[in-house]
């Protein structure tokens, strides 16, 4: 079983780089731009106008919108329709987690072209079991979109929950096997989320041989481009290498964010080439 088509070909044509979009308030106050819905648009015009049409995916962080009520949500469908207008891809950051027919109506909210927000995927905490995931599941198989499941994570809290054995795999090994199943068993909808140390992340990426992978740390303290780069070798054609604020510390300056998504771009090498 194949990764998603439209992922691999943007993938290795724009490069594995995802984008950060995080109109917070740290991030406002830094831009001097008001914390309102005002310069949440400004910030997100700003990055996408720097990125052109050199990003594959841009990974949204959605309660940085949400939390301004409906106008909030209104700019954050405009944004999804600001990076399809530029042929990438939308992750809905939103690390959503319920069970039975409320995930069919966190799917009516973030998942495809008749959603709501009309995500191409959204970020999905397995905590209830990965079962719960499922009604999720069948709506992104169905809408041509992913559910990123947080596999790992790499929050300092994480390890003691998703690295506690269970049998004999950690509870992330087994939600990774988990998202293999899945995608073996009904068709590619499941992707992961792993940010874990490189020897750890290799094994829980080649747990999961058709997932998109999301491999955050890219432009942290303490994590080696080199490192997440190896990584995202062994997924290839698959490997999403987000940057939040690694770019987003060069804005507002249009021209300084242009050269800092380049620079990124170069320093991963511009895409994975597939097998
Ligand atoms: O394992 C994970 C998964 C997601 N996150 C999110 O990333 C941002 C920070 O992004 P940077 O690119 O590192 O600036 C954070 O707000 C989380 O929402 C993560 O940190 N770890």
């Amino acid at each position: 079983m194949a990764a998603v088509p439209i992922w691999t070909d943007l993938l290795q044509t724009r490069s594995a780089l995802c984008l950060g979009l995080a109109p917070s308030p740290k991030w406002l106050e830094a831009w001097r731009m008001p914390d309102d819905v005002g310069g949440a648009r400004r910030m997100c015009a700003t990055v996408l106008e720097a990125a052109g049409e050199q990003v594959a995916v841009y990974r949204i962080q959605a309660p940085f919108f949400t939390r301004f009520g409906t106008a909030g949500t209104a700019l954050l469908r405009d944004v999804v329709d600001g990076v399809h207008e530029r042929g990438s891809l939308a992750v809905l950051d939103a690390k959503v987690c319920d069970a039975d027919d409320t995930m069919d109506s966190y799917a009516d909210l973030y998942l495809g072209p008749g959603s709501v927000l009309r995500g191409d995927a959204v970020t999905a905490t397995p905590f209830m079991g990965f079962g719960s995931l499922g009604p999720l599941l069948r709506r992104a198989w169905d809408s041509g979109t992913l559910v990123m499941v947080l596999v790992r994570t790499s929050n300092h809290a994480a390890g003691g929950v998703q690295c506690a054995m269970t049998g004999s795999r950690t509870v992330a090994q087994r939600t990774a096997d988990e998202v293999r199943e899945w995608n073996d068993e009904h068709g590619v909808a499941a992707a992961a989320v792993v940010g874990a140390a490189p020897g750890e992340a290799r094994d829980l990426v080649a747990r999961m041989p058709s997932a998109v992978v999301e491999l955050p740390g890219l432009g942290r303290a303490g994590r080696d481009t080199r490192d997440l780069v190896a990584v995202a070798a062994g997924a290839p054609g698959r490997a999403v290498l987000p940057v939040t604020t690694g770019v987003l510390r060069h804005g507002p300056d249009v021209a300084a964010l242009e050269a800092s998504i380049a620079t990124w771009r170069k320093e991963i090498g511009a895409g994975v080439p597939a097998c």
